[in-house]
């Protein structure tokens, strides 16, 4: 699966501490994540993460973009509840984008911790059904 990982500033100690807590789930996955949300996870959880641009200079949307082609299975996205932010438009429309494509999102690290345990279970087969019909497509073999 892919997971991308953003957070806030004020929320990405405690981003990096749940990585590291499901370092064993995180790493049997690709990773993306915003730029220092990004370094803060390679640096301090050891994992290896595809890093995008930091969020108020287009990592939201590179994210974005991601999730409207399908590419993305879920989204941990620890928002700082309390702050005002210039890219705030980015940050809505990459949420508008989960609903759109139906991806699983989690705001808090309360329903992250849920996402994760059902990332675990294997609760997210039906995505995987989503990527082989993407190839399936690809490949033209649709009628
Ligand atoms: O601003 C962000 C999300 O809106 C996060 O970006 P960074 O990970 O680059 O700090």
């Amino acid at each position: 699966m892919n997971i991308a990982l953003i957070a806030h500033d004020a929320k990405k100690e405690e981003l990096v501490n749940f990585v590291i807590a499901y370092s064993g789930v995180f790493g049997r996955h690709t990773v993306f994540a915003t730029g220092a949300t990004g370094a803060m996870i390679v640096e301090e959880a050891k994992l290896k993460v595809s890093r995008l641009k930091p969020g108020p200079l287009g990592g939201d949307q590179q994210i974005g973009a991601l999730v409207a082609q399908n590419e993305i299975d879920a989204v941990i996205f620890l928002r700082d509840p309390l702050a005002a932010l210039a890219h705030e438009p980015d940050v809505t429309a990459l949420l508008r984008l989960c609903d759109v494509q139906c991806v699983p999102v989690a705001s808090n690290i309360a329903t992250a911790e849920l996402l994760v345990k059902s990332l675990e279970r294997g609760d997210f087969a039906w995505r995987e059904v989503i990527h082989k019909y993407k190839v399936y497509k690809r490949s033209g073999t649709e009628g």
